[in-house]
């Protein structure tokens, strides 16, 4: 890709990309030296109305269709996609800074499962028969919603964008995504692939904009479901504003989650979870296990093994298929993160790796270990996000729960033992809406991702997220008479 990339507009409303240059101009960084090297404008109302108005009408046509015929296209756009993963995982790691070792695996191609996935089930979105006596019957059918509006976080654009738009499509709704303003470009090119793969104009819609254009679709009267990937403090307002006029939402939120480690645990296996639950995407992943907790027992060995482990990491050129560790998406979340660092040497944390901004171009950081973390400091509560691990210490399995729960979030958890039935048990006992044993941080599109608590409502992924995304019809059929009291 060459250091310049412009889109070929701004939006991409009723099948086309547009543009209208009144919308505030709102810079696309490469967070690997701090260039600009796009510029997109935010959305004026005048294309919020169009991009919602064309959905209306894209809606109806689409709904019309067999699931079938919808599941075609979405596989056709999973097939799309695939194709043109090199490219697209290019222009992801210049509007994220992710490392190519990242992006070519984890992000479009995380798209297109979601899209083959969610094909395949179009045509099996069926209701049921449900006798009720003397020969009468329910029956119950499973209807779009109609208009969804998708909002995205930047940590993981095209994932985020098809995550959402492959199960409100399959359902036979259509969608207006709004990328968060970091990270504007991929969602343009979902709108494109959508298109040739045979997606009706106006069925899928991208407009940009800061928090004020996405505010703006989730209270439109003609938008019956929300979908937000983003903070707490994002989600309590969305979640506000749809349930004002009661409509449907999906909030996808922050997290502070445990992975809790016994001294039988696989060592190895423990720290590469632990590696890969807070440095993968330079420690940007909403549900990563950022308070890890090991037995007595066994921490000296996994601090050790830990900071051996930690000089692999390769940081540096994000488009080098060697970098492991690619800088942060701004300055400010750098600067928020080194905040938190400065924190965590203040209440008397232990810098076990890292700890420093990195001189010279761009947002780069160390990925960072704090050891002899107490529950009560500032690092092992807040959301961080960004590639910094709390090691705290426990010693028996009802403590280690009790500790993992107490916060406010509910993302995340894993457990790493080789007691299957202290596994179960464990997992069990988590507030978390996706638990790991013995693994963390994968995200098939074959199972339900979700928080509870803080963390959020609803599901993505999997069938689950079908009833997220349709809502079902009872039809009372009777085949004898009607009798009333008088
Ligand atoms: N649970 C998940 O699946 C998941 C996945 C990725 C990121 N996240 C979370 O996202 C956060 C980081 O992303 P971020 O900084 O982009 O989050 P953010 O909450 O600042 O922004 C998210 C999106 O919401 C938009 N927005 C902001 N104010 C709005 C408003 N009033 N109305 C409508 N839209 C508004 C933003 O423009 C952006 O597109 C972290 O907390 C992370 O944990 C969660
Ligand atoms: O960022 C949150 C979603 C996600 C992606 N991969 C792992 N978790």
């Amino acid at each position: 890709m060459s250091s310049v990339y412009q889109p070929l507009g701004s939006h991409f409303v009723d099948g086309r990309y547009v543009n209208d240059e009144a919308g505030e101009a709102i810079p696309v960084i490469y967070p690997a030296d701090g260039k600009v090297f796009a510029t997109v404008h935010g959305a004026t109302p005048a294309i919020v109305e169009q991009a919602i108005s064309g959905a209306v009408a894209a809606q109806k046509e689409w709904a019309e269709l067999t699931g079938t015929e919808r599941g075609r296209v979405l596989t056709r756009a999973a097939a799309i996609m695939r194709e043109r993963n090199r490219e697209l995982s290019e222009l992801e790691t210049h509007d994220t800074g992710k490392p190519m070792s990242e992006t070519l695996y984890a992000d479009a191609a995380s798209g297109a499962d979601a899209l083959e996935y969610f094909g395949g089930l179009a045509g099996t979105l069926t209701g049921e028969h449900i006798p009720v006596g003397q020969g009468d019957f329910v029956y119950t059918s499973r209807e779009p919603l109609g208009v969804c509006v998708g909002i995205g976080a930047w940590n993981y654009p095209i994932q985020i964008a098809s995550w959402k738009a492959a199960p409100a499509l399959a359902c036979g709704n259509a969608m207006i995504f709004k990328p968060s303003e970091e990270t504007p470009l991929s969602a343009l090119k979902l709108a494109e692939i959508l298109i040739e793969a045979g997606a009706p104009a106006g069925l899928f819609n991208v407009v940009q904009g800061r928090g004020e254009v996405g505010a703006s679709l989730v209270s439109d009267p003609r938008v019956d479901k929300v979908s937000l990937t983003g903070s707490v403090p994002t989600g309590q307002k969305v979640y506000a504003s749809a349930a004002a006029e009661m409509k449907h939402a999906t909030m996808e939120l922050g997290g502070k989650s445990p992975i809790i480690i016994f001294d039988d645990a696989h060592l190895d296996n423990a720290v590469s979870a632990a590696i890969n639950g807070n440095f993968y995407s330079t420690g940007q992943i909403c549900s990563n296990g950022t308070r890890v907790f090991v037995q007595d027992g066994i921490r000296d060995a996994f601090l050790q093994r830990l900071s051996e482990r930690m000089k692999n990491a390769v940081i540096g050129d994000p488009m080098d298929d060697a970098t492991t560790i690619g800088p942060m998406i701004s300055d400010r979340q750098r600067q928020i993160v080194l905040g938190y660092i400065a924190k965590g040497r203040e209440e008397g944390a232990r810098l076990v790796a890292g700890g420093n901004a990195i001189d010279g171009e761009g947002y780069f950081i160390e990925p960072t270990v704090f050891a002899d973390v107490k529950d009560d400091m500032i690092i092992a509560r807040e959301e961080i996000f960004g590639p910094v691990m709390s090691v705290l210490s426990f010693s028996d399995e009802e403590e280690a729960i009790r500790r993992a729960n107490d916060t406010e979030f509910g993302l995340a958890a894993g457990v790493f033992t080789n007691d299957l039935a202290r596994a179960h048990r464990v997992a069990a006992r988590f507030e978390a809406g996706t638990c790991y044993i013995n693994t963390y941080n994968l995200t098939p599109v074959e199972a339900p991702f979700g928080g509870s608590k803080m963390s959020g409502v609803g599901r993505e992924n999997s069938k689950a997220a079908i009833e997220h995304y349709s809502q079902l019809k009872s039809v009372y059929v009777c085949v004898g008479d009607t009798e009333a009291a008088f």
